[in-house]
């Protein structure tokens, strides 16, 4: 009885915890990597999915033309970034994420977003109050202006990167030898 007991008072595992066949972290980036497959970016698909310190998604988001706008504007992408590629126009996973919200505020929650964020997609991830960042993918191509000014912007809520509990033991593997030298 005390053991049923317990059990209705355990609020769940935290995020991380492996769950019996899934790490809770694993599957909140499946999520993002799932409504990823909704963008059509035909180079770049990006997905969020921001969940609360109880572990509850309360937003997903992908990258995509503005509401309504889903087909004025192009998807060419480019070095110029000019009126006429995907740049000036696109809305951002993180923020679409942010604006997809389910619940009062995001404050204190975790961002799970396939690919590192960009300067102004953390910025309105510090002012949601977003409390952790937790990303898949940091790709080189981005303008290195805009990835420091996000790593410096990031620096107080530590960016993580997302690893697999397969990556993770690999890691570990890796590393123990050394320590044990
Ligand atoms: N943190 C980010 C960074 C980029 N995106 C979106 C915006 C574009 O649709 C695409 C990047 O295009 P690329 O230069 O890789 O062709 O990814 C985002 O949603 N969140």
């Amino acid at each position: 009885m005390a053991q049923k007991i317990n059990q209705a008072k355990d609020p769940g595992p935290p995020h991380g915890a492996v769950t019996g066949q899934y790490a809770d972290e694993e599957y909140f980036m499946n999520v993002a990597l799932l409504f990823a497959k909704k963008s059509r970016d035909p180079k770049s698909k990006v997905g969020a999915c921001i969940v609360n310190e109880e572990g509850k998604i309360v937003g997903i988001g992908h990258n995509k033309m503005p509401n309504g706008r889903e087909d004025d504007f192009p998807w060419k992408r480019g070095g110029s970034r000019g009126l006429d590629t995907k740049y000036p126009y696109v809305c951002h996973a993180e923020l679409n994420a942010i604006m997809n919200k389910t619940s009062v505020d995001v404050k204190g929650c975790t961002i799970y977003v396939t690919r590192f964020p960009c300067n102004e997609c953390a910025k309105a991830i510090i002012q949601s109050g977003i409390k952790h960042v937790v990303y898949l993918s940091k790709p080189s191509a981005e303008d290195p202006i805009e990835r420091e000014a996000a790593e410096r912007l990031l620096s107080g809520i530590g960016p993580r990167q997302f690893l697999s509990k397969t990556e993770a033991d690999e890691l570990l593997k890796s590393i123990l030898p050394a320590l044990n030298e």
